[in-house]
């Protein structure tokens, strides 16, 4: 059947990225293509972006989007049709997405409700005759999109909202309910009040028609406190409209064929210099397993665990590179660690795509201890990448590794090692078992070869949103 979708997201790649987020948004539209799906993207004209938009065309504009004018952009970027939404008074500003130097402004309930708002007029009313089906909204800085849908009228457009993190909830104080333009009957419980205030995503959530998330295993996980974050009785009301659609990867972009001459599921030659560079470029010798760690240095990710369990890992052979940033106190935790075993722990601090995939190529393993994990990306570009995930048993970790053991190893359906309960000893254990693994080269390279066979691309999944968006358009 196929249709029109409008997709609000405050990051998208190749545009504006801080996480998983930006890969998501990024991939959706063409993923969805394939199955006749259209999708425009729409998103704040940041300063970083003013300069692409340049010479866009203006399709929308709107006198009063609160303190100033606002105009959206229609352009392509990569072969994806984006809409930027330029407000100079609300995203002209030095900074990311959502902190400039002097930490998160203070105005981003307003510059998103701004975002959201656009979305739920352009889907209402149409742009210049492309009238949208559905509109797609994506955490909580798009949160009001369904809202304003619900409380100023839909025009038979329906609406899918996708928590990415739940931690993340887009709450605002009470006497603001005016000022974001929301209706005094929706100060309830039973709408968008949350402890006294106002939670975007808690608004997407009861008003949108659907609810996914980024995979199943989190679908489930929402409707418990201990994952819920205080929206799992909201998860649980709305549990007939929820669904857990697994994220894919972009197979093009993580391709190890692209990254190194004989190294793919046939041969991995390719591989063996990647490493051999990599310890090279970092002045690393390691016997055992080369472990990586690419991430936001966060309590989500379970940083705060490395310092425990990664010393014995060293002694047992092991070597680390660490690639991201975050927390300060975990950024000199890192540091700590790369200082104590030079030549078998490295640490980057930073932002850096390239190096990423430097990283995957080369290593031999990635480790994901994740508190919680809704889906998790870097896991699945390790499958890709023959380089074995060693993950917590959590959310979107535990629908895409599969742990090995006697049973898993015999049936060879092995394709990496997982841990349970969230703890430095669990972790810990699971470190020595890859060890052990490592020690066994047949072994090693049959769990290699399942892991780059398992399918991580993103077919599955824009088959489920596709089949999603044509029970709710239907
Ligand atoms: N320092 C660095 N340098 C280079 N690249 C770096 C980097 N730090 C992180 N990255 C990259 O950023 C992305 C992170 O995505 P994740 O899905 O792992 O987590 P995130 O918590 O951001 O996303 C949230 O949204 C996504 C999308 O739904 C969910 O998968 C996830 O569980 C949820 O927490 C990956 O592409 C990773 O390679």
């Amino acid at each position: 059947m196929g249709g029109r979708v409008l997709s609000v997201a405050s990051e998208c790649v190749p545009l504006v990225k801080t996480g998983g987020l930006a890969d998501v948004v990024g991939a959706l539209p063409e993923a969805l293509a394939a199955k006749g799906w259209e999708m425009r993207v729409l998103l704040p004209a940041y300063r970083s972006l003013r300069a692409e938009a340049e010479g866009w065309p203006v399709v929308w504009e709107e006198g009063d989007l609160w303190g100033g004018q606002g105009r959206v952009l229609a352009g392509e970027v990569g072969g994806k049709s984006v809409l930027l939404l330029d407000a100079p008074h609300l995203y002209d500003r030095e900074g990311g997405p959502y902190a400039g130097p002097q930490g998160e402004f203070p105005d981003n309930a307003i510059r998103f409700a701004a975002l959201s708002w656009i979305a739920a007029r352009i889907a209402r009313e149409g742009l210049a005759g492309w009238k949208p089906d559905m509109l797609h909204a994506h955490d909580w800085q798009a949160g009001l999109a369904p809202a304003y849908l619900a409380y100023y009228g839909a025009g038979g457009v329906k609406s899918v909202m996708t928590i990415h993190n739940i931690a993340f909830q887009g709450w605002a104080p009470g006497h603001m309910l005016g000022i974001l333009r929301l209706p005094a009957h929706a100060f309830h419980p039973e709408a968008l009040e949350y402890y006294g205030g106002i939670s975007s995503l808690k608004a997407g959530l009861m008003t949108a028609d659907w609810i996914t998330t980024v995979s199943p295993s989190y679908a489930a996980e929402l409707m418990r406190p201990e994952f819920g974050m205080g929206l799992e009785g909201v998860m649980a009301a709305r549990g007939r409209v929820v669904s857990g659609i697994l994220n894919g990867v972009d197979t093009t972009i993580w391709n190890p064929a692209r990254e190194e001459p004989g190294f793919g599921p046939k041969t991995m030659a390719g591989k063996a210099a990647a490493r051999a560079r990599l310890c090279q470029e970092f002045g690393l010798e390691v016997p055992g397993p080369l472990a990586i760690v690419i991430s936001r240095l966060t309590d989500q990710k379970g940083i705060d665990l490395l310092p425990a369990v990664i010393p014995d890992f060293i002694l047992g052979g092991g070597g680390l590179i660490v690639l991201g940033s975050g927390e300060p106190g975990m950024e000199a935790a890192m540091r700590n660690l790369a200082a104590r075993f030079p030549g078998r722990v490295a640490v980057r601090i930073g932002y850096d795509e390239a190096l990423s995939h430097r990283l995957f190529s080369g290593a031999d393993a990635v480790l994901v201890p994740s508190r919680f994990e809704p889906c998790g990306l870097t896991q699945m570009y390790g499958l890709r990448y023959g380089t074995l995930p060693v993950v917590s048993l959590v959310g979107g970790l535990a629908d895409t590794v599969i742990g090995a053991s006697p049973a898993t190893l015999a049936a060879g359906a092995a394709t990496g090692v997982t841990f349970h309960p969230v703890d430095a000893m669990a972790f810990g254990q699971a470190l020595e078992r890859l060890q052990a693994l490592y020690r066994q080269p047949k072994l090693w390279a049959k769990l290699r070869a399942n892991a780059m066979a398992h399918p991580v691309g993103w077919e599955a999944s824009a088959a489920a949103y596709a089949g999603l968006y044509e029970r709710l358009a239907g």
